[in-house]
């Protein structure tokens, strides 16, 4: 399936053109100085690079001129009816449209309201809506959302303290934006250092034209820089970022229109603002080093922001595993990174002067370290790919969770491998250790609140007794004994495969405690393998509650376990569970990580 992504800014077009079958990009360019007679075309396919100066008035113009080079001669489509879905960013949906979506005529109007949140960004994402739809009628056309990523702050990250009824009423809170990036950095980061995303803390710093910094834990944004407009947090090319709020209210008061406040804070502020001398970085950067003041000034600001919410961010996730720079200024500028760097030793973070001189994420498989080896904290340069996650989103939509499958497949999936063990009920508990007896901790197991007790039972069947069989509490309504195949041969029992909890017409046996015996006439299973996960981590992987799905386990007995039954609950880590029999037969051990290979 061929996917064509449109990023619209106010004067340019990025797009790339993705053979999504096996991700690879088939051509990718921008339009520069859409709106002006001579705007200019640099495009890519495959590996060669061209440019040409093109008269845009319009975005339909320009978009037009993309759609010619795509299909003229050289170009990477037989004809425009080769595409049949298109993806658009866009940067605001507000409430209403989080999640990805096909482009409806409501929708548009969505969008078109929420630019009084976006005044840069939606109208000009909308125009290049419209300029796609005209020109490609046949396609289906999706919508992603910069906000989506942070869909589910905590509302005491996402509301402000004005009064209630602004957020009720007028959607007034904190949305955030660059979700795309940001997730494409702690999917990268994850991959990079083979650590589960449900158990890293990371700080990623988009850091562009826009930018924004997020906390993320495990895998879900709990707070970002940018607010109810992408105009918060840092500080931008010519936005300012956080400033006193008052401030807009005073100007207003000294007689600058709404109008020209939102000029002012949205495109003459910044670094342009600052230093008096240009929006772009390098120029900036240039102006510096020649000894300009305010240019100098205008960097200093930069970096401490950025800094600043760093060290929020640290507070705010209890720790952090890694700190990501992404962007045109995070992924090139050594100085920026350094700067930033240099003041947080007292976060573990320590970077490796030579690695971070010559960090080439792009040039490196998209991710470099360039912490020191030894340090507690891994700093890291990844090049973002907003386009290949919206890419990623129009598959999900047009072609349902399963033909995403290529984007999740391969993904790491923790391993806890369960040792026989026992869950009671009160009744059995007290007639095994007493009337009133508590049981007690031991150690917590991977799913919150669960826990091995130090006290255990002995089982006893008709063949066999097995000695020491651990307790995990809390109690439950009724016993239940999980034992593997070989326990079960041990003991001359023959338990079916369960789902816990599904305990009717299962064998029984004798439980000996230290205060009695206790027979049950059922209750003995072999659990049927499973993984938990949260809500999240189903969406992720394009599966629901009960979904039947293939994990792979690599290694030297590479096994695929087909037939794992998945469990989704807001209370629930990622974690897939095998018995012993199963752990052994394939090399598993509590440290391993298996990937997730598909719905079955
Ligand atoms: N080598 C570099 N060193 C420092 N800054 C750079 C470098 N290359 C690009 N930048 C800066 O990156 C910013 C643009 O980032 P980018 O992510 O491309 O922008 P956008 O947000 O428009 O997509 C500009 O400020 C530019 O000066
Ligand atoms: C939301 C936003 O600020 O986007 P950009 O960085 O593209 O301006
Ligand atoms: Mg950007």
């Amino acid at each position: 399936m061929k996917v064509l992504v449109i990023n619209v800014g106010s004067t340019s077009i990025k797009y790339q053109l993705y053979q999504m079958d096996t991700e690879e990009i088939l051509a990718g360019g921008v339009v520069e100085r859409v709106g002006s007679p001579h705007a200019l075309h640099k495009w890519r396919v495959g590996p060669t690079r061209s440019q040409a100066e093109i008269p845009a008035p319009t975005m339909r113009a320009g978009l037009d001129a993309v759609l010619a080079q795509l299909t003229g001669p050289g170009g990477a489509l037989k004809d425009l009816s080769e595409l049949r879905a298109v993806g658009h960013r866009v940067v605001h949906g507000g409430e209403k449209l989080v999640r990805p979506c096909v482009i409806t005529p409501e929708v548009k109007e969505i969008i078109a309201k929420c630019a009084q949140f976006a005044p840069i960004h939606n109208p000009a994402n909308l125009a290049g809506i419209e300029a796609a739809q005209a020109a490609l009628p046949n396609a289906t056309h999706v919508a992603v959302f910069d906000t989506a990523f942070h869909g589910e702050l905590p509302p005491h990250s996402y509301l402000y303290a004005v009064p209630y009824e602004l957020y009720l009423e007028r959607g007034v809170r904190r949305y955030g934006f660059h979700g795309p990036s940001h997730q494409f950095m702690a999917a990268s980061a994850s991959e990079f250092l083979k650590t589960d995303q449900s158990r890293l803390k990371l700080i990623t710093c988009h850091l562009g034209g826009g930018a924004s910094v997020c906390a993320i834990d495990g895998g879900r944004s709990v707070d970002t820089s940018m607010g109810m407009t992408p105009l918060e947090g840092l500080v931008m090319g010519t936005r300012s970022g956080d400033v006193d709020p008052a401030l807009s209210i005073v100007l207003g008061r000294q007689g600058l229109s709404p109008d020209a406040i939102d000029e002012t804070l949205n495109r003459k502020s910044g670094l342009l603002g600052i230093s008096g001398v240009s929006a772009d970085f390098r120029d900036v950067e240039q102006a510096a080093a020649g000894g300009n003041a305010r240019a100098r000034l205008a960097i200093e600001v930069f970096v401490h922001r950025i800094r600043k919410y760093i060290g929020a961010y640290a507070a705010v996730l209890g720790g952090v595993d890694a700190i990501v720079f992404t962007g045109g200024i995070g992924e090139n500028s050594v100085k920026v990174r350094s700067a930033v760097c240099d003041a947080l030793v007292y976060m573990g973070v320590v970077l490796d002067a030579e690695k971070n001189q010559h960090a080439d994420a792009r040039g490196s498989g998209g991710v470099v370290d360039i912490a020191a080896p030894r340090a507690p904290t891994r700093v890291l340069v990844v090049a973002t790919d907003e386009e290949r996650m919206i890419a990623r989103e129009v598959v999900r939509v047009t072609a349902g969770p399963t033909a995403a499958r290529q984007r999740v497949t391969g993904q790491a999936i923790p391993v806890g491998v369960s040792v026989r063990h026992v869950h009671l009920s009160k009744e059995h508990c007290a007639a095994l250790f007493g009337e009133g007896y508590e049981l007690t901790e031991r150690r917590a197991v991977s799913q919150p609140g669960q826990y091995v007790c130090r006290e255990s039972v002995d089982l006893i069947g008709p063949k066999g007794e097995i000695e020491r069989v651990a307790i995990i509490n809390p109690l439950r309504k009724e016993t239940q004994v999980e034992v593997s195949r070989t326990d079960a041969i041990t003991l001359g029992v023959n338990p079916p495969l369960r789902e816990s909890g599904k305990l009717e017409g299962t064998p029984g046996l004798t439980l000996r405690g230290p205060k009695g015996t206790v027979a049950i006439d059922h209750g003995v299973i072999m659990a049927h393998r499973h993984v938990h996960m949260h809500p999240d981590e189903a969406r992720r992987f394009g599966v629901e509650d009960k979904s039947i799905i293939r994990v792979r386990v690599d290694g030297e007995r590479e096994t695929i376990f087909g037939d794992v039954i998945v469990r989704v609950n807001p209370q629930y880590a990622l974690d897939m569970h095998v018995d012993t029999d199963e752990a052994n037969a394939s090399g598993l051990t509590n440290d391993s990580v298996a990937t997730f290979d598909g719905l079955q």
